[in-house]
């Protein structure tokens, strides 16, 4: 093991050959969540875990933010991801290198202005029916995840795939639900497991059997879907305007047919096609799904912020209940606070880990080829140097100036490999609440309450969150 210039940071007691090994074993996500911010706390913005011969930097503080997020080499993301590359291939959120460029200038187009317009219609929609779904409760509590996840869920199939999982009834929408809901959990269940990291082993255990089947349903799915649109197109059928679903209704764009354009461009090929389709619904689903209960959490506790949501949406729309459009959605900048807010407090993606394959200076620190690098951005976005009182739900720091620094602030992370999706979430997220926030008065089932938190890849209530929607205005 030779000498590295990281075995001069701080971090957990270091034993020949194991390292710091033990102080892992048996942690379930919860406690590893605690041991991580532990280690924050004692260690500072850089420190470093050492098991057996892998050096893992754990950063957290904007400077080293900005110089690993806006590297443009260092883009390979690390080892804990392939655990997901069997679903997702080599798509956009696991490719590196070349494939990963040419990926991303061919997806970029997806999130234009103009397109996102179209979206806007199915999010709408999508948003009409959750308004319904949570009439039906007539302020009783509310177990926000589940309801919730089914809103993300059904929105980005419908974006991604043109396929509607909460009108379809048959058999195969219905496996397909579970299956994507299970998969993501098995997945992360294997992350935290040390045990199930090896493939021999998890192959032949149950979990491994689930797996491999929800991925053969997933998979089929995708599949069955890309090839039906594909005929439709094949058959002349402009699909964005004149095919009907089985209700009658006008199909709209979709992700996959901009794929489909890029394939018929020969700028990728089928499978590749798969892997952004399952990418775009991995990665644009409980992301979306986690912020926005944490936020209804904490507006639905905050009757100051509630009220100045509802004073800006009647500004906007007055007694009027039409639907929003994208420039009231863009005029919502109260709103879109308490979003900036939530992700601050509450980043869907709590941390990112790279594995660097050219060596590069940290200051004065030189970080080599080989080792890994995670970014705690939970840990950043509470720093007392950038947000003052940082436990505290303030929305208006992100109304009054700029930041302290570009990097203070990254749910969607920076630089070149930031999330393409960002754009997209946001007009989801804002579209939704706003929505939620002229229909109901939101409701807390005690004052004050926070869950807590496991991080897994996504980081996530321990505890499920209940609000009480109670109705503004009878229809
Ligand atoms: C609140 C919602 C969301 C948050 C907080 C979020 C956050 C992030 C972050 C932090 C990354 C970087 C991950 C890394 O480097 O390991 C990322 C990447 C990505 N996100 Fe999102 N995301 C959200 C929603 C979405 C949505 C709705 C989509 C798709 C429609 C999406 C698609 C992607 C893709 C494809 C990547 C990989 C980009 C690349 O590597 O070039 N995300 N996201």
């Amino acid at each position: 093991d030779e000498e590295n210039p990281l075995d001069s940071l701080p971090g957990p007691e270091r034993k020949p050959i194991i390292g710091a090994a033990l102080r892992f074993v048996n942690l379930n996500t919860r406690e590893m969540f605690i041991k991580l911010r532990e280690y924050h706390a004692m260690y500072g913005n850089r420190f470093v875990v050492k098991i057996f011969k892998r050096r893992v930097l754990h950063l957290s503080n904007e400077k080293d933010a900005e110089v690993v997020l806006s590297h443009s080499k260092n883009i390979k993301k690390s080892k804990g991801y392939t655990f997901l590359s069997p679903w997702l291939g080599s798509g956009l959120l696991l490719s590196t290198g070349f494939k990963w460029h040419s990926r991303r200038k061919i997806l970029t187009p997806t999130f234009h202005f103009n397109i996102l317009k179209s979206f806007l219609e199915i999010i709408k929609d999508k948003s009409c029916d959750l308004v319904k779904r949570l009439e039906e409760y007539r302020g009783e509590e509310v177990d926000l995840m589940p309801v919730i996840s089914d809103f993300t869920l059904y929105t980005i199939c419908e974006t991604a795939m043109g396929t509607q999982l909460d009108s379809d009834k048959s058999a195969e929408t219905k496996e397909y639900k579970m299956a994507i809901l299970q998969i993501a959990s098995l997945l992360l269940n294997r992350l935290t497991k040390v045990w199930l990291h090896n493939d021999l082993i998890f192959d032949q255990l149950t979990v491994g059997r689930k797996f491999q089947k929800c991925l053969k349903q997933v998979h089929s799915f995708a599949h069955n879907v890309i090839v039906e649109r594909k005929r439709q197109r094949a058959s002349g059928r402009d699909y964005s305007v004149v095919a009907e679903d089985v209700f009658g209704r006008k199909k709209r764009l979709a992700m996959l047919d901009l794929l489909l354009e890029a394939e018929e461009k020969n700028e990728i090929d089928f499978e590749g096609i798969m892997d952004e389709v399952n990418t775009f619904m991995f990665e644009g689903h409980d992301t979306t799904a986690v912020a926005l209960t944490f936020s209804l959490m904490l507006v639905a506790e905050d009757d100051q912020v509630q009220d100045r949501i509802y004073k800006e949406l009647q500004g906007i729309f007055g007694d009027s209940d039409r639907r929003p459009t994208i420039s009231d959605v863009a005029e919502m900048k109260y709103l879109e606070a308490v979003v900036k807010e939530t992700l601050r407090l509450y980043p869907s993606v709590p941390f990112i880990a790279r594995e660097i394959t050219e060596d590069f200076m940290l200051d004065d620190l030189n970080i080599k080829k080989g080792s890994e690098v995670v970014v705690h951005i939970y840990d950043l976005h509470r720093r007392k140097e950038l947000f003052a009182d940082p436990e505290k739900f303030q929305p208006d720091r992100f109304l009054n100036g700029e930041l302290k620094h570009p990097y203070s602030f990254v749910p969607f992370s920076a630089g070149p490999r930031n999330c393409i999706g960002q754009r997209f979430a946001m007009l989801e997220m804002k579209c939704v609440l706003s929505e939620i926030c002229r229909s109901f008065r939101l409701e807390p089932r005690t004052k004050g309450w926070r869950p807590t938190l496991v991080a897994e890849m996504l980081l996530r209530p321990n505890e499920p969150i209940h609000v009480k929607f109670i109705k503004r205005k009878q229809s």
